[in-house]
C-alpha cells in the first residue's frame, strides 16, 4: 500500500483553501465557535446550523456534513437524522462525531441509529471508538478519554469493518482505518487534551477535507494537517489558555515545512 505523504497532505489542503468548501455543522454548543475558527483558519467555510428546516437547503449547497452529538436533546437528534438522510441521498460525505458515546442510554441509542445510516468517517476519542464499537464495561469519563488510542485500536478496526465507514481514533498517536488500510499519524501536543472541543473542531476539520478528496485520504490529511499545528502552537503557549487561538494561527500559516517538521504519517 501507498502511504500518503506530507507533499500529498500539503497538496489536499492547498485544495481546501482553493475550493473553501461549505462544510455544515451541526455540532455542540461548546464546539461552534472554536469549530468555526478552525475551519476558516485552514481555509474551509464553516456553518453551524442545526435548525431541521434548514437541512434541505444546506444540503443543497455544502459539501459534507458533520454530526456531533455533545450537547444532545431529543429535538436535536431528529435534526441529525434528516440531516444524514439529506446528506447521504446526495452522496455528500458525511462525518459523525459520537462525544461520551457510553455515558447515557440517549447518547448510545443516538449514536447507534446515526452509525447505521451509514456515515462516511467516524472520529472520536479512545473511550468513544471502544465504546461505539461495544466493548463491555468500560467505564466513561463522559467526553474525555480514559484509554489510549492504542488500546482502542482493534475497536477502530472492528468498527470499520461492521459499519462501512473510516475510522480515526485521537490520541497521543492518531490511527485512522478502513478496516483493511491502517496509518498511524504522530504529532500534537499533551495539552490539546486540556482544552475543551479540540477533537469536536477536528472533526469539522475532517469535513473540509473529505470535501475535496476521498474518504480515507482527506481524513489522514485533516489529522496530520491538525498534528502539525498543534504541536507548533503547543509549542508556543504556556499552557491551555491560548492554545486554541495559536492553533487556529498555525493552521493559517502551515506549509510543507512545518508539517514534515511536526508531523509524521506511517503505515502500520
Ligand atoms: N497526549 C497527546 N499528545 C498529542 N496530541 C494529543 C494528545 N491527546 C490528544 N491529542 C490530539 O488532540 C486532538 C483531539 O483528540 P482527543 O483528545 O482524542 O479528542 P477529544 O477532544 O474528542 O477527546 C487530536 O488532534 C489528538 O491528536
Ligand atoms: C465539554 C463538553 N461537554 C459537552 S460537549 C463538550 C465538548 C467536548 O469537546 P471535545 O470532545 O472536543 O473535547
Ligand atoms: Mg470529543
Amino acid at each position: 500500500m501507498t502511504t500518503l505523504t506530507l507533499a500529498d497532505v500539503h497538496a489536499l489542503h492547498e485544495k481546501v483553501r482553493t475550493e473553501r468548501p461549505l462544510v455544515h455543522n451541526i455540532t455542540n454548543f461548546v464546539a461552534m465557535t472554536i469549530a468555526a475558527n478552525v475551519l476558516l483558519a485552514a481555509g474551509a467555510s464553516p456553518a453551524m446550523v442545526h435548525s431541521m428546516d434548514e437541512v434541505e437547503d444546506f444540503g443543497r449547497i455544502a459539501r459534507a456534513l458533520t454530526l456531533n452529538i455533545g450537547t444532545l436533546s431529543s429535538d436535536w437528534i431528529a435534526g441529525m437524522k434528516l440531516a444524514a438522510a439529506v446528506y447521504k441521498a446526495a452522496g455528500k460525505p458525511i462525518v459523525f462525531d459520537p462525544v461520551a458515546v457510553g455515558a447515557t442510554r440517549l447518547r448510545n441509542t443516538a449514536a447507534a441509529d446515526l452509525v447505521a445510516m451509514g456515515p462516511t468517517v467516524i472520529r472520536g476519542n479512545a473511550s468513544e471508538i471502544m465504546a461505539l464499537s461495544g466493548v463491555a464495561g468500560l467505564a466513561s469519563k463522559g467526553v474525555d478519554s480514559s484509554a489510549s488510542s492504542n488500546a482502542a485500536l482493534d475497536s477502530a478496526v472492528a468498527l470499520a469493518k461492521s459499519s462501512g465507514a473510516v475510522v480515526a481514533v485521537t490520541g497521543e498517536v492518531d490511527y485512522v482505518t478502513d478496516g483493511t488500510r491502517t496509518v498511524a499519524i504522530e504529532g500534537g501536543h499533551e495539552l490539546m487534551p486540556l482544552s475543551t472541543a479540540l477533537g469536536c473542531s477536528l472533526t469539522g476539520l475532517v469535513g473540509a477535507f473529505v470535501a475535496v478528496a476521498p474518504a480515507f485520504e482527506g481524513t489522514v490529511a485533516a489529522l496530520a494537517v491538525y498534528a502539525a499545528a498543534g504541536a507548533i502552537a503547543g509549542k508556543r503557549v504556556k499552557g491551555p489558555g491560548f492554545l486554541p487561538q495559536e492553533l487556529c494561527d498555525a493552521l493559517y500559516a502551515l506549509d510543507l515545512e512545518g508539517l514534515k517538521t511536526n508531523a509524521a504519517i506511517r503505515s502500520i
